[in-house]
């Protein structure tokens, strides 16, 4: 059995946050903003993983209306999810993402996101792909005022 699922988020950015992107901190004068750390593209990780197995999105799991979410570790909450997938039979078949950043340069750091993401998925990094791309200056992305990114997954299943 395989199972496909795709996931999108976007988070603002604010002076004074630091900037945590596929569960690293990476050296930035900013960082973005939400009601937990904002790890934006572990959210859209915990939600292609949600899709593919039909269980809805990460506000359903864990709404942005819950003290118990203020300021969480998004890491905490993928590898929840994540154990969700694990309890149904699924693994990891492959992930690629795509991170939309004006800035900063993420090419330094993808390979350690590359790996921390793969920890979390219990797989291996030659499953997990992570890109980037700048919007060439338009849009919200370009004028700097955020990040965006996406991701497809596959899961599998022995029958
Ligand atoms: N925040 C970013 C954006 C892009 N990159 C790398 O630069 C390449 C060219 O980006 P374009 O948007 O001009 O196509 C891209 O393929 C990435 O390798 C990056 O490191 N960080
Ligand atoms: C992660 C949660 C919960 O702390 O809050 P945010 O950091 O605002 O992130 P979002 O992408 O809106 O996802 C859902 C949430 O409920």
């Amino acid at each position: 059995m395989i199972r496909v699922g795709q996931g999108f988020d976007v988070h603002e950015f604010a002076e004074g946050r630091p900037l945590i992107i596929g569960g690293i901190t990476i050296p930035y004068d900013k960082g973005l903003i939400g009601h937990s750390d904002a790890d934006v593209l572990l959210h859209t990780v915990t939600d292609a993983a949600l899709g593919a197995i039909g269980e809805g999105d990460i506000g359903r799991h864990f709404p942005d209306t819950d003290a118990a979410f203020k300021d969480a570790d998004s890491a905490v909450l993928l590898e929840k999810v994540w154990s969700i997938v694990e309890q149904k039979g699924y693994r990891l078949g492959n992930i690629d993402c795509t991170i939309m950043a004006q800035k900063p340069k993420m090419a330094p750091h993808i390979e350690t996101i590359r790996a921390r993401i793969a920890e979390l998925l219990h797989a291996d990094v030659s499953q997990v792909n992570v890109k980037a791309t700048t919007t060439e200056k338009l849009g919200f992305v370009g004028r700097e005022e955020g990040i965006a990114s996406m991701a497809t997954i596959l899961l599998l299943k022995n029958e």
